[in-house]
């Protein structure tokens, strides 16, 4: 598990270390772990031309050690104080006694617009831009001067190395307010930050390294993220006395005349999901058996459909009186619940708060906006306070489909991410396979949680391997949705492996 802690544990955790170590030995550890990750990307440090922007906390004491380091091994390295006051004591002396310069881009060295011009210049013709202007004491958007060197190194055909976080995304929510750092990649200390894992802050994080300085924070995470053997570990097998009913009899009620697709599809991911059978309760009965004879198709409301052990709801509904009855009877049984797409739009808090079953909503970020009543946008820049949110609100585990898919459980369990996808996945009917293939997690006994997560990250995986791109997030091509069904079984064996 990759877990993820907020600011407050991370520096509870410091001050615990700190009191027991020199002072200024984390600090040494952090920029260590910087020199390394900077000599990386720069291949050959001698002789190459090293920026580092440089705030007034000790996320700019940091990036001034750090370029003594590189200083005594050749590089040329200039440090553009922002707050030139204020910079890291310690570290700029070290960074002088080094052979590196420092500019001021504000205050008294020459004037502002000078040394501001001068800087700029030095960014623009760097190797390498360390960032160093804000880490996990960074408050609200980035200010004027701030935001006008996060835009130059953008501008630069510099590599960008954000020093423990990017400035600008903020470390707790990922939430990101105005202009901010893009980096190729992060050097994080001691813990991941939630905005490193979490869009849209993950985005503007590059590749993140973690480089461990001793520091252990208490408590459970605020985020955490599956790895490949937690997936294994939380996937159904059958056993040798398996039937299908200890397999989970998973039952489909989605698609209309107008949307058949929909009930093709979340039957196709069920299907496909380890299901010991799939029931099928909707208006594309006909399609569903031409394309998946093995499905079992009924009339009449799901409650009556004979026995079944998770239910998915919603997907090409249509928004009419029947979505709503079906949605109302499906929510009265007393098994796990899946509810996604057109039924959503149906859901009432104090019903599904009501349920002794667990209950889980898969909404997309416009869906999660239409059920807490606020534009889209402050869904997709607020994404886990969002998802945060909707669990309390609804009682019900709440998965947000997104790039990063997000997962809450009710009672503030930490939140999942998953980051398994490909961009190519935003196809349409991708959602409903989703959904069929979660209902058949749900079936087999996962908790909600689980099956939401193991859902994503088969899911992602599964585009990945139909659209051949191997494990990168934008390589490969187009996939239709009935691809990624088509996939799961291969993306399971590969998880298992
Ligand atoms: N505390 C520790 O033990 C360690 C801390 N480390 C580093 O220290 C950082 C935290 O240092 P600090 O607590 O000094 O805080 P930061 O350096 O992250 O930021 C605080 C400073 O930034 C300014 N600032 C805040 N918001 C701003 C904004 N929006 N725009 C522009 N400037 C803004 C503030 O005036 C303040 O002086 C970590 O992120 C990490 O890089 C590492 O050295 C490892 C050890
Ligand atoms: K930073």
């Amino acid at each position: 598990m990759r877990t993820a802690y907020g600011v407050d544990e991370v520096r509870a955790a410091e001050r615990d270390l700190m009191a027991r170590l020199p002072e200024g030995a984390l600090m040494q550890r952090a920029a260590a772990g910087l020199a390394a990750a900077s000599a990386e990307l720069l291949g050959r440090v001698y002789g190459s031309r090293v920026v580092l922007l440089v705030g007034s906390g000790d996320n700019g004491g940091d990036a001034l050690y750090a370029g003594a380091r590189l200083a005594r091994r050749g590089a040329g390295v200039t440090a553009v104080l922002l707050a030139p006051g204020r910079a890291h004591g310690h570290g700029l002396s070290a960074l002088r006694k080094a052979g590196g310069a420092a500019l001021e881009a504000e205050g008294s060295g020459g004037g502002t617009e000078l040394g501001a011009e001068a800087a700029l210049r030095a960014v623009a013709r760097a190797d390498l831009v360390l960032d160093g202007i804000v880490g996990i004491g960074g408050k609200g958007g980035l200010r004027p001067l701030a935001a006008r060197f996060a835009r130059a190194a953008r501008e630069s055909e510099a590599a960008v190395l954000a020093v423990d976080l990017p400035s600008g995304v903020e470390a707790d929510s990922g939430e990101v307010r105005g202009e901010a750092v893009r980096a190729d990649a992060t050097v994080t200390f001691g813990a991941y930050k939630p905005g490193l894992l979490v869009d849209p802050g993950r985005e503007y994080a590059g590749v993140v390294r973690l480089v461990p300085i001793g520091i252990e924070p208490a408590g459970a995470p605020a985020v955490e993220a599956l790895q490949f053997a937690d997936v294994a570990r939380l996937l159904p097998r059958p056993g040798a006395e398996s039937d299908k009913y200890r397999r989970g009899v998973v039952g489909i009620a989605a698609g209309s005349a107008q949307y058949p697709g929909a009930g093709v599809l979340a039957v196709a991911g069920a299907v496909r999901s380890g299901a010991g059978a799939v029931r099928y309760v909707g208006a594309a009965a006909g399609e569903v058996i031409a394309r998946f004879p093995e499905a079992l198709v009924h009339e009449g409301p799901p409650s009556h459909a004979g026995r079944v052990q998770a239910w998915v709801v919603g997907p090409g509904l249509g928004s009419g009186q029947d979505g709503g009855r079906l949605v109302a009877d499906v929510l009265g049984t007393d098994v796990p619940v899946l509810v996604d797409a057109e039924g959503l739009r149906h859901l009432e808090p104090s019903v599904v708060r009501a349920r002794t079953a667990p209950t889980l909503l898969t909404p997309h970020a416009g869906e999660a906006a239409a059920l807490l009543g606020v534009p889209r946008e402050e869904v997709e820049s607020a994404r886990l306070a969002s998802v945060r949110g909707l669990a309390a609100a609804y009682g019900a585990t709440v998965l947000l489909k997104g790039a990063t898919t997000l997962v809450a459980a009710p009672a503030g369990a930490p939140v999942r991410v998953n980051s398994t996808g490909t961009a190519w996945l935003a196809t349409a009917g991708s959602g409903d396979v989703l959904s069929g293939l979660a209902g058949a997690l749900l079936a087999a006994g996962l908790l909600s949680g689980d099956a939401g997560a193991v859902a994503a990250y088969l899911h992602g995986l599964a585009a990945r391997g139909a659209s051949g791109g191997g494990r990168g997030a934008s390589g490969g091509g187009p996939v239709a949705a009935q691809d990624v069904a088509a996939a799961i079984p291969g993306a399971w064996r590969e998880v298992l492996g």
